[in-house]
């Protein structure tokens, strides 16, 4: 339901330790998105982006402070989380349909319902007459909507996007991000974006770091 609060970041901090000294990635962040809502997180190269994300998937431990998802402290990768990256990572080798059932097959939830589902999604979405080609018969922008349907497809509570238009040129990333915008509001999907182009914040709440 709308308005109820999803994440929780808490208080975190990230310092990373290496040969040359510490760098202090993230200093006492805190905010909340509510069910819903998109919201992107904008900033310059190295402020920090990829690192609160991969704390939020729980694949990185912060070095202080929380993250909470439902109410449940997140420590390890969780399925309710979906992860879309800045490459769309499809295989080559594998249909459009077979790439967006992957998650569901590794899951073992590749049955009649599921596949029913995300065949409503391709047609939906404008790759009806696409899916079964390959990933290299299709456009970026195309392929980053099929990346975005694989990851719909194993139906996450919350969607964490890092950079998802950074391969793509300038005029596909105002379309691309159009269309993915209007793909997570229609579907009511909750998502935390992360971007270092600020043309694309103009679809979605901001929060600068
Ligand atoms: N594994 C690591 N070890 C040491 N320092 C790191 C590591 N990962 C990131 N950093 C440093 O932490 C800071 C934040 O990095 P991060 O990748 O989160 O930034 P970013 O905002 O996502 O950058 P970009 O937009 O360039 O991807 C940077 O100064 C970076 O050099």
């Amino acid at each position: 339901m709308k308005g109820t609060k999803l994440v929780e970041i808490k208080n975190i901090s990230k310092i990373y330790h290496t040969l040359d000294g510490e760098t202090r990635a993230l200093d006492n962040i805190s905010f909340d998105v509510n069910k819903g809502e998109i919201v992107t997180i904008v900033g310059p190269s190295g402020c920090g982006k990829s690192t609160i994300l991969s704390i939020i998937s729980g694949l990185m431990k912060p070095s202080s402070g929380e993250v909470f998802i439902n109410g449940k402290k997140i420590e390890k990768p969780n399925k309710t989380i979906g992860y879309m990256f800045q490459s769309d990572h499809l295989f080559q080798w594998r249909t459009i349909m077979d790439n967006v059932l992957i998650g569901l097959e590794i899951q073992n939830k590749k049955n009649e319902e599921n596949i029913k589902r995300v065949t409503r999604l391709l047609d939906t979405y404008g790759l009806e007459d696409f899916k079964h080609h390959f990933p290299n018969q299709l456009s970026g922008g195309m392929r980053q909507r099929v990346a975005l349907i694989r990851t719909l497809a194993i139906e996450p509570e919350l969607l964490l996007l890092d950079e998802p238009f950074s391969a793509l040129d300038y005029q596909s990333r105002l379309a691309v991000s159009n269309d993915i915008s209007g793909i997570l509001k229609r579907e009511q999907k909750t998502a935390i974006m992360v971007t270092h182009d600020i043309a694309e914040e103009r679809w979605f709440k901001v929060l600068l770091l």
